[in-house]
């Protein structure tokens, strides 16, 4: 599960549920648990917790696909920290609301929806399905929760192009998705469902009532998703403002991940996320995300230590996006003493040609160095003879400003711990296309950084 998700530690307890929820108790067995073969007790048992939980107000379908509430909420949190990613530096960046997202197919829970606005205040969200009973049941549910300022459920054909009903045109929205998501059909066929309901081996602990539609699309979830890659390469092929939209889909089998982790390295599209969701013992979902902008996001997205990873999942991940520059025992010295020598150190190395600034971390009193330059490689000795007399044209101004400008970004932490007596420096890479500039400028900062830690 998810860091962040509230259920990984607080299992509901189903006795209190039922107390709150009324519909709930008539499911209940032996005071504690329902049966998670009925699609009904599953469903009193979802609206349950989404109400209790959310504050949302649903009544679901039986025969319609039931969104498990933990399982929805990983993808969702997932999706904060991405854009969370970006907030972190690039302090120029306003990421005040609105913040838009398009949810393709929505279903008839319209749950992605329902949930991000119930958890961040400024998101917003545009809801497609090509289902008329999904587009008129969420777009009640939707009326039913009081969001019809924050979600616009539309209707589209499934020729469609997925990103078609953009926020563009309404008065109050921002011109472009902030994030696009989905929970995709999974099956390419019935016959391509049922095989996979013969080769459950384990018990049906958990039964999915679902409609055809919901669960069968033509070549599956890989199609629906290999499509969403070439429409979305299509799209910031005609607008460069799309560069920093994630998109983003959810992905039922390991095997779909791979093909798709695939694709985006066929593409070069090196800026991407893969995320594995474990719920329960038996079921496991998995998450990817791309953009075409150089804005990278922090190691614990790319490099995830927690929720441990499976092997094969660690074989898809994207380029590394941060480094241990240093490490070792250093008696005595202060994080911000050692985050200033390196600042001079670099700033006598490449101020010339790199915008470098020691800013405060958000919501703390440590500091760290935030560093940019219009091109990746300045530090090699062919571009500074070329580049020297370019750079001393553009003025101060200009550089501290130009962020949406720049080839090659970076932050620098210094993390010391008084118990320990250790110190580590760490680099981010926080922009730039190219994963091997971020590798050669590591080895190089290494060797720079290591001895003053140990001085
Ligand atoms: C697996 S369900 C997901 C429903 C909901 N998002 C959830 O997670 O519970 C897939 C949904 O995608 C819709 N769908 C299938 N093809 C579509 C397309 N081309 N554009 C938009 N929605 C589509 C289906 O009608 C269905 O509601």
């Amino acid at each position: 599960m998810h860091l962040r998700n509230p259920y990984t530690q607080n299992p509901p307890d189903f006795r209190a549920l039922a107390e709150s929820y009324v519909k709930l108790a008539k499911f209940l067995h032996d005071d504690a648990t329902i049966n998670f073969t009925d699609a009904e007790a599953v469903c009193a048992l979802t609206e349950a917790l989404l109400h209790k939980d959310f504050d949302i107000d649903i009544d679901l379908l039986p025969d319609r696909l039931c969104p498990r509430v933990a399982n929805r909420l990983n993808y969702i949190l997932w999706i904060q920290d991405l854009l969370d990613s970006d907030s972190y530096d690039f302090n120029t960046i306003n990421h005040s609301p609105p913040i838009w997202g398009l949810d393709i197919g929505t279903g008839t829970s319209c749950i992605y929806p329902l949930l991000g606005c119930r958890l961040r205040r400024n998101w917003h969200f545009i809801a497609t399905d090509i289902d008329d009973l999904a587009v008129s049941t969420a777009a009640k549910v939707v009326s039913r929760n009081k969001l019809t300022d924050r979600i616009f459920v539309f209707k589209t054909a499934p020729v469609d192009p997925f990103f078609a009903h953009h926020p563009r045109g309404e008065s109050h929205t921002n011109e472009y998705f902030h994030f696009t998501m989905c929970n995709p059909p999974f099956y390419s066929s019935s016959a391509d469902y049922n095989a996979s309901q013969t080769l459950k081996v384990t018990p049906a602990h958990s039964f999915t009532a679902a409609a055809p539609e919901e669960m069968i699309t033509p070549g599956g979830e890989v199609a629906f998703v290999k499509r969403m890659i070439n429409e979305s390469i299509e799209r910031f092929s005609k607008d460069a403002n799309t560069a920093n939209t994630w998109y983003t889909s959810m992905l039922g089998k390991l095997d779909s991940l791979k093909v798709v982790v695939s694709k985006l390295r066929k593409h070069g599209i090196s800026n991407y996320a893969v995320a594995e969701f474990i719920q329960g013992q038996f079921t496991r979902r998995w998450a990817v995300a791309w953009r075409f902008g150089g804005r990278r996001l922090v190691p614990e997205i790319t490099r995830p230590v927690e929720p441990v990873l499976s092997a094969a999942v660690r074989g898809l991940l994207p380029p590394a996006t941060g480094c241990i520059l240093s490490s070792g025992h250093a008696k005595g010295i202060k994080d911000n003493h050692l985050l200033d020598k390196v600042l001079s150190t670099l700033k006598n190395d490449f101020g010339e040609f790199i915008h470098l600034e020691k800013l405060s971390q958000p919501n703390s009193d440590k500091y760290y160095i935030t560093g940019y330059s219009r091109e990746g490689n300045v530090w090699s000795r062919k571009f500074r003879r070329n580049k020297r007399r370019e750079f001393e044209e553009v003025d101060h101004v200009e550089r501290s400003r130009m962020p949406e400008a720049i080839g090659f970004g970076f932050r620098i932490f210094v993390d010391y711990s008084v118990k320990t007596e250790m110190c580590q420096c760490i680099i981010h890479w926080s922009y730039g296309s190219d994963p091997i500039i971020f590798e050669s400028f590591c080895g190089m900062l290494k060797d720079r950084i290591q001895p003053l830690v140990s001085s």
